[in-house]
C-alpha cells in the first residue's frame, strides 16, 4: 500500500498548522499572513467590486468564501482565515456600521446605560448566519481538495471590539472608551459581559460550521495600563476560552494581544490560549522565554519589510526563522498586510519560509 493517495476512511495526515498549535516544532514552519485576502490582490479587488461594499462582501457566503480561498490558491498558505471582520459582531448585535472609503469603520456609538442595556447578545449568532455559512463553504472547498490548509475562525476580543463600539470609529488614543472604563466600570463591565456572551456563541457557531482553529484579535490591548489590561483584556479573554472549553476541549485558540509588551507573559499564563500572536515591536526571542515552551508563537514580520521586498525582506525573515527554529511556531506578519504590497513579494517570502 505504497501510495500518497489517502485511502477512504484512512486518517488524514495532521495539518502542519494544527501540529504546530499542538506544540510541535514543525519545520519549515507553517505560514499564513494576517489580512492575506485583501486589496493587494487583483482577484480580491475584482470580487470586492462585484459585491459592492465591504459588509455586503462579508455577508455574501459565496463571495466571502471565494476571497477566503484566493490566497490559498495563489500561495498555498497553511492557514485560511475566514473572510469577515471583527466588527461584524457589533453589526450582528444590531449596531449601525459602515466602512467609509479611506476613513475606516464608522459605528453609531454606544456609551450610555440605555444603549448598552439594549444590546442583546442572544441575537448575535442568528444574525451572523451568512458568516457561518461562509465557514461551511470554505471548509467544504478545502476538504474537497484534500487540503493541508487549516481553517481559522476568529473574532475580536471584547476590549478591542468595545473600543470601536464606544468611540464609534478608530482613534489614536481611545480616550473616550478608556475614560468610560474608569468612570463607570459597572456599565462598561455590562458591555464587556455582553461581548463575552455574544463572542462565545459566535465562535462556537464557527466551530460547528467547520473552523479548525480560532483566533482572538485584540489590536488595542496595548492601550491599557497593567491594572486595566488584567481587567478588560485578560479576564474577558480567559472567560471566552473557558466557555469554549466547556463545549470543545481540543480546538486550538490563538490570542493576539497587540502591543501588550511584557504583559504578554501574564496573558499567556492566565487566559488559557494555546498560542500567541506576536506584534511587530516584540523581540521574538524574548517572547519565546516569556511563554510556555508548548505554546506556539505566531508572527511577527513587519508588513513594511514585505512592501519593501528584496534584501530587507530576506534579512528580516531569516532572522525570525533563526530565532524560532526548534520551537512550535507559525510564520506570519506582526500586523495586517499593507494594500500596497506587491503580490510577488509574498511569493518570494513563501519560497524563503518553505526553504526553512
Ligand atoms: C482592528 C481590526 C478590524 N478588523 C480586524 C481587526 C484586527 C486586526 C487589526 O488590528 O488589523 C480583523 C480583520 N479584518 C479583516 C480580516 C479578514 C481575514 C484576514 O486576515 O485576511 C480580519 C481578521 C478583513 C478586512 N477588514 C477591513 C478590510 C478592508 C476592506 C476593503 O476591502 O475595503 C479587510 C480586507 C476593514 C477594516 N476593519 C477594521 C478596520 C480598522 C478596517 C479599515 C482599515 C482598512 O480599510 O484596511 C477593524
Amino acid at each position: 500500500m505504497e501510495s500518497d493517495i489517502p485511502m477512504p476512511g484512512a486518517a488524514t495526515p495532521p495539518k502542519p498548522m494544527l501540529r504546530a498549535l499542538a506544540g510541535e516544532a514543525v519545520w519549515p514552519p507553517p505560514m499564513w499572513l494576517m489580512r492575506q485576502a485583501g486589496r493587494y490582490l487583483p482577484e480580491y479587488r475584482e470580487v470586492r467590486a462585484q459585491a459592492g461594499d465591504f459588509i455586503a462582501l462579508c455577508t455574501s457566503p459565496e463571495l466571502a468564501a471565494e476571497v477566503t480561498i484566493q490566497p490559498i490558491r495563489r500561495y498555498g498558505m497553511d492557514g485560511a482565515i475566514l473572510f469577515s471582520d471583527i466588527l461584524m459582531v457589533p453589526w450582528a448585535l444590531g449596531q449601525p456600521l459602515r466602512f467609509a472609503e479611506g476613513e475606516g469603520p464608522v459605528l453609531q456609538p454606544v456609551r450610555d446605560a440605555a444603549a448598552i442595556g439594549a444590546l442583546d447578545p442572544s441575537v448575535c449568532r442568528a444574525n451572523a448566519a451568512p458568516i457561518l455559512e461562509t465557514v461551511r463553504l470554505v471548509r467544504a472547498a478545502l476538504d474537497a481538495h484534500a487540503q493541508k490548509t487549516t481553517l481559522i475562525g476568529f473574532a475580536g476580543s471584547p476590549w478591542t471590539v468595545a473600543c470601536y463600539m464606544v468611540e464609534g470609529h478608530g482613534s489614536r488614543d481611545w480616550a473616550t472608551v478608556r475614560g468610560l472604563a474608569y468612570a463607570d466600570p459597572a456599565l462598561f463591565g455590562t458591555l464587556i459581559r455582553t461581548l463575552v456572551t455574544a463572542t462565545t456563541d459566535y465562535l462556537l457557531g464557527q466551530l460547528e460550521a467547520g473552523a479548525e482553529a480560532l483566533m482572538l484579535f485584540d489590536s488595542w490591548a496595548g492601550s491599557l495600563p497593567p491594572s486595566q489590561f488584567r481587567r478588560w483584556v485578560i479576564e474577558p479573554t480567559g472567560q471566552i476560552v473557558r466557555n469554549i472549553r466547556k463545549v470543545n476541549t481540543t480546538v486550538p485558540i490563538i490570542g493576539f494581544p497587540r502591543l501588550a509588551g511584557p504583559l504578554l507573559a501574564e496573558y499567556a499564563q492566565r487566559t488559557g490560549v494555546q498560542a500567541l500572536g506576536v506584534d511587530t515591536t516584540m523581540d521574538l526571542r524574548w517572547a519565546a522565554q516569556a511563554v510556555a515552551p508548548s505554546q506556539a508563537l505566531q508572527g511577527n514580520l513587519d508588513p513594511q519589510a514585505l512592501v519593501a521586498g528584496g534584501m530587507a525582506l530576506e534579512t528580516e525573515a531569516r532572522s525570525i526563522l533563526g530565532a524560532m527554529r526548534g520551537r512550535p511556531y507559525i510564520f506570519n506578519l506582526g500586523h495586517g498586510i499593507e494594500k500596497v504590497t506587491p503580490p510577488e513579494h509574498v511569493s518570494a517570502l513563501v519560497r524563503l519560509v518553505r526553504a526553512g
